[in-house]
């Protein structure tokens, strides 16, 4: 399903921290949200989904919260486990939606098995470790089975297989027709696996298109205050910052 936002705006402390952002995100793409710290990720996707008022118009955001359930799974960037719930639990609270006991039990197999926590699914989530933690909540947003997934930095505190492998599994969610949005700090994965980047500065969205077009050196330089190393190799763009230029 084609999701949209159109100049949508955020204040929050009379500050304006989502300054008419505009986008769709369509099934088979796997866009990177990219942008340095407060730049408006996070503030962004939670207005897409209607979780922060703004101005402006997003289609997720008018649906009623039953049916938007079903349309989209949002991984928060906060992965805190404050009771002990078991693993395979926690995942299946993301079946809540659906109230279809068939296809439950099969969705939440799935799920713990493409995160590789079969062998961790009794252990209470408040004693894994932060890594594992965050796969037990990708878990729970793929048992969710909707064709939109909204992502804050998913990857951050996974181990580098991990990282490849989330990357990669989103990939090919797009690629069998979801709509995935992920915010990354890592710019070399978000390159190296994203279908588009969408490149945030203050607020704003300052660049949507190609990851190769993202990543130029003068927004490297202007947004972020890095130079880096990028480099087209049969494998795909390889991406390494290399110094801060301010
Ligand atoms: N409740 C709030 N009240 C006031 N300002 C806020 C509030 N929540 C966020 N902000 C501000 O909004 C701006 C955007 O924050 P946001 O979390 O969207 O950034 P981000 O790009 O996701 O950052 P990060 O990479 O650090 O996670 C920041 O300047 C932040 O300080």
């Amino acid at each position: 399903m084609r999701i949209s936002a159109e100049s949508l705006t955020v204040r929050r402390g009379g500050r304006v921290t989502l300054d008419g952002a505009s986008l769709s995100l369509a099934p088979g793409e796997l866009v990177g949200l990219i942008g340095p710290n407060g730049a408006g990720k996070t503030t962004l996707m939670r207005a897409m989904l209607g979780l922060v008022a703004a101005s402006g118009h997003s289609s997720l955001a008018q649906l009623p919260a039953a049916r938007r359930a079903h349309i989209a799974a949002w991984l928060p960037q906060e992965r805190e486990a404050a009771w002990p719930i078991s693993v395979e639990a926690l995942v299946r609270l993301g079946r809540i939606p659906h109230r279809r006991p068939d296809a439950d039990h099969a969705q939440v197999e799935r799920a713990l098995s493409r995160m590789g926590l079969t062998d961790l699914r009794q252990r209470p989530v408040n004693t894994l470790s932060g890594g594992e933690r965050a796969r037990v909540l990708i878990a729970r947003a793929l048992a969710q089975d909707t064709p939109v997934l909204l992502a804050d930095e998913p990857i951050a505190g996974l181990d580098p297989a991990y990282q490849i492998a989330t990357m990669a599994l989103f990939r090919g969610l797009a690629q069998d027709g979801r709509a995935v949005m992920a915010s990354l700090h890592d710019l070399g994965l978000a390159a190296r696996h994203c279908t588009r980047l969408v490149l945030m500065d203050r607020g704003r969205i300052a660049f949507d298109g190609p990851p190769q077009d993202a990543l130029s050196p003068e927004r490297l330089a202007r947004i972020f205050g890095i130079e880096a190393h990028l480099e087209m190799t049969a494998e795909g763009p390889v991406f390494q910052p290399l110094r801060v230029l301010r």
